[in-house]
């Protein structure tokens, strides 16, 4: 369904010279699966879904999508049109979109409340949602999330995780998520991405084996342990040795 095939991808800074961001990357995701890149910040993750969702075409290697696939996209900062309530946000987008999909929409992201605000009357968490279900409201293939709980405290981002679980378990969309946290890796993806230190490369790729709704505290735990482990310490202590019946890494 996903398929990335990078070679490589330069930037240029500030003081005019090129550098590497990204360094070869091959993975993909078949369809319906939910697909989440971690890696430590500043490596290059944003970098890799302009890339996937063709927002940058500069680049060595190819991206394989179905064709005419619909992408979804929601970017770190919601970009919501500030002068437009949050329906007329979504339904821009999404002129096709029923009633019935709508309102399903905002009662499982809790906006029926809001639907007539404007987005200046908005907290993040909420402007999040919106530009959520906007992305889900155009029934996208594929959905690309950049960082969709960062900056959101622990009770709100948990409640936005729990929401995202239940609209990608809605309808299969073949779904990629980039996030610097390895717990909400574990407890969303099918398949985790571990990136490197930039220029990206993959240090390992983990496909979760119990799926997401059956999974305890302890697998949560135990997969976290283990992509700490492959990532060679980003997040929490690695004290989890043993082969995981949970994830079976490839490399
Ligand atoms: N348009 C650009 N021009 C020059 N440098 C850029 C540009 N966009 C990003 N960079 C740099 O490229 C590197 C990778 O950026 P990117 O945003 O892809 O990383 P990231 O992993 O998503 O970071 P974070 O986790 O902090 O969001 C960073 O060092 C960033 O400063």
């Amino acid at each position: 369904m996903l398929e990335v095939a990078i070679a490589g991808k330069q930037l240029t800074n500030a003081a005019g010279e090129r550098f590497d961001v990204l360094g070869a990357l091959t993975f993909r995701l078949s369809a319906g699966e939910v697909g989440a890149v971690v890696g430590p910040s500043g490596c290059g993750k944003t970098t890799l879904l302009r890339i996937i969702a063709g927002l940058d075409r500069d680049v060595q290697g190819r991206v394989a999508l179905p064709p005419a696939a619909r992408i979804g996209m929601v970017f770190q900062e919601p970009r919501l049109l500030p002068w437009r309530s949050v329906e007329d946000n979504i339904r821009l987008l999404a002129p096709d979109a029923d009633e019935a999909t709508l309102a399903k929409l905002f009662v499982t992201l809790e906006l029926s409340a809001h639907r007539h605000h404007f987005p200046g009357e908005l907290s993040l968490g909420l402007a999040r949602r919106v530009a959520l279900a906007r992305a889900f409201a155009i029934k996208p293939d594929v959905l690309i999330l950049d960082e969709p709980l960062v900056s959101l405290d622990a009770a709100l981002a948990a409640r936005l995780r729990d929401e995202i679980a239940t609209l990608v378990d809605s309808r299969p969309v073949t779904t990629l998520l980039v996030t610097h946290s390895i717990d909400d890796a574990a407890k969303l993806a099918d398949r985790i991405v571990l990136l490197s230190e930039r220029p990206a490369r993959i240090l390992a790729e983990v496909p979760i084996s119990v799926p997401r709704a059956a999974r305890s505290a302890t697998d949560i735990a135990a997969i976290s342990a283990e992509i700490a482990r492959l990532g060679g310490g980003i997040g929490p202590p690695a004290d989890f040795a043993a082969p995981s019946r949970l994830t079976a890494p490839r490399r």
